[in-house]
């Protein structure tokens, strides 16, 4: 099996949708599956689906497919979700800016059950942070913290954070990621539109929904290009 350090960026995103597929098919009491139904049932391509798979090694089981159960395990070790020794891993996780969006990733469940724990957050205004206030209406069982900025690098240091989810204005990403960067911070995911600009050993993620639609609108685009191109001259 290869090692986390030789897989590329693009296969170890498709392992985490993979894995999420094939808790699907763990749901609906399936014990084995071939690449090729795998692929069709969630609409991927089942040449890909090989070639990611083989990474892996040959634990395929001739004729029968993957076992769904082990494949999913082993998913999950490479992705460093679970370690052989101690069984579920958990990834304490700390949340830059609690306004509108840190409030509403604050408030998720879904970082839980995928092994990430939200442990804290920082914020300029704590007290009138959005999250906050939502938090002084008792409607949630176990708030997370919301600390100023002046607690940052103690906290992270003293709590042994491993990443963190930044969710600031956008001119003050780059000195809050030098500041997460200093206290020790090696893994951000940044949902502000802008480079950061971190040490080459820090490895960081953005979600930019911008450019997400920027993309589909490009897809739109040169559709109706292509469509007005088939068109005969005089109807253009
Ligand atoms: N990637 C996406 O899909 C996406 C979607 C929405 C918003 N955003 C971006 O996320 C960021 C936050 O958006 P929002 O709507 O939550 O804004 P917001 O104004 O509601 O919240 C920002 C919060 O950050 C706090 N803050 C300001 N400076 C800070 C600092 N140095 N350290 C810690 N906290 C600080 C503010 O007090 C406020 O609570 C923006 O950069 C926005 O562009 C991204």
């Amino acid at each position: 099996m290869k090692t986390a350090d030789n897989i590329s960026e693009f296969t170890i995103y498709r392992l985490s949708i993979y894995k999420r597929c094939l808790e699907q098919l763990e749901r609906e009491n399936m014990k084995t599956v071939s690449s090729k139904e795998f692929a069709s049932r969630f609409g991927l391509n089942s040449a890909q689906v090989r070639k990611d798979l083989a990474f892996f090694g040959e634990f395929g089981i001739r004729g029968m497919g993957y076992p769904i159960g082990t494949l999913k395990e082993q998913i999950m070790l490479i992705l460093g979700l679970t370690d052989s020794v101690n069984g579920m891993k958990r990834w304490k996780t700390v949340v830059i800016g609690a306004g509108r969006l840190g409030a509403a990733l604050l408030r998720s469940q879904d970082f839980l059950s995928a092994g990430f724990d939200l442990i804290a957050a920082f914020d300029k205004t704590p007290e009138t942070s959005d999250y906050a206030r939502q938090a002084s209406s008792g409607l949630f069982e176990s708030p997370v913290p919301v600390y100023p900025l002046k607690q940052l690098e103690e906290t992270i240091q003293s709590a042994s954070a491993d990443m963190a989810i930044l969710a600031v204005p956008v001119e003050e990403a780059q000195e809050m990621t030098n500041r997460l960067v200093n206290a020790g911070i090696t893994a951000i995911l940044n949902f502000v539109p802008i480079q950061l600009i971190v040490p080459s050993a820090v490895k960081v993620r953005t979600v930019d929904v911008v450019a997400e639609l920027q993309c589909l609108a490009y897809h739109l685009h040169s559709e109706k290009l292509r469509l007005q191109a088939q068109l005969p001259k005089d109807a253009a």
